[in-house]
């Protein structure tokens, strides 16, 4: 590795000796791992090998048993999951996070109020209020491909077109690392090819790091691939090097439910 990428002013989220253990299982086992700024970095490895668990305690939604997050050079490890968005560490949501009953544009101008006004759901705030947030949010629905259902409810949207929704409504928090949990799980290929280019797009300006099964995507997208398997760190490097390291493809042996060319 070269020094300047040595120098922790380059790595946005560094996890070290990172342990989860649920009663006698170690999901996730002395990780180590360091997500370079303005990069897309993958998470990958086969069925129950810690990528989720991997992901929950960087977000923070599980406490780690042993091991350390720092984030933007600050020790996070202690540090619930609202604080560290606040901080601009930000975890897509889950599609039931998204209103279905509201407009694609009233979920946009709602996220963008949490930002602004810094709380959960502020209801009682006046439409007025939220009215001037309409400009931001029709920018960044267009920004992600959405501008033709502003109107539409989100509920009635197509699958890939939620996942979208569910994407602007992070980016509505301004995040600084966006942190994706498989983004293309059940898409066509229309969708995947869409939303690749859609987080490509916003990783121009940001750092995301992303669980993800799809191999092909993860092989286009990412600039740098940590392979997990039984909790462990199995390899890193660029998809070249990963894909050609023989224990990265023996534990993939076997693996029907990933798509490994
Ligand atoms: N809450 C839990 N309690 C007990 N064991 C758990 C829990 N969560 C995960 N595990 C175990 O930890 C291991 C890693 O699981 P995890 O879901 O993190 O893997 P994964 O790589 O995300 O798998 P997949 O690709 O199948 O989603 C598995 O053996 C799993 O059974």
């Amino acid at each position: 590795m070269t020094s300047r990428h040595d120098d922790g002013a380059d790595y946005v989220l560094t996890a070290k000796g990172l342990t989860k253990v649920f009663g006698g299982i170690r999901a996730v086992d002395n990780v180590d791992l360091s997500v370079r700024r303005n990069s897309i970095h993958a998470l990958i490895g086969p069925n129950g090998a810690g990528k989720t668990t991997c992901f929950n305690l960087l977000t923070k939604f599980l406490t780690p048993s042993k091991g350390t997050i720092t984030y933007e050079g600050e020790d996070v490890t202690n540090l619930a999951p609202a604080a560290i968005a606040q901080k601009g560490l930000v975890r897509s949501f889950q599609i039931s996070a998204v209103f279905g009953g509201m407009t694609v544009l009233e979920n946009v101008r709602l996220a963008l109020q949490r930002r602004v006004h810094g709380r959960s759901f502020d209801f009682w705030r006046s439409s007025k209020c939220l009215n001037s947030l309409e400009d931001e949010a029709v920018q960044l629905l267009e920004d992600v491909g959405l501008e033709d259902f502003l109107h539409d409810r989100a509920a009635d949207l197509p699958y890939g077109r939620k996942r979208a929704l569910e994407i602007a409504t992070t980016l509505a928090l301004d995040p600084r690392l966006l942190l994706l949990d498989e983004p293309l799980a059940g898409m066509g290929q229309e969708d995947i090819g869409r939303t690749s280019d859609l987080i490509k797009r916003v990783a121009e300006t940001r750092t995301v790091l992303m669980v993800e099964h799809n191999l092909s995507v993860v092989a286009t997208l990412s600039d740098r691939i940590t392979v997990l398997a039984r909790g462990a760190v199995l390899a890193e490097g660029n998809y070249a090097e990963v894909s050609e390291d023989p224990a990265v493809v023996e534990a993939y042996i076997g693996e029907p439910n990933d798509t490994y060319d």
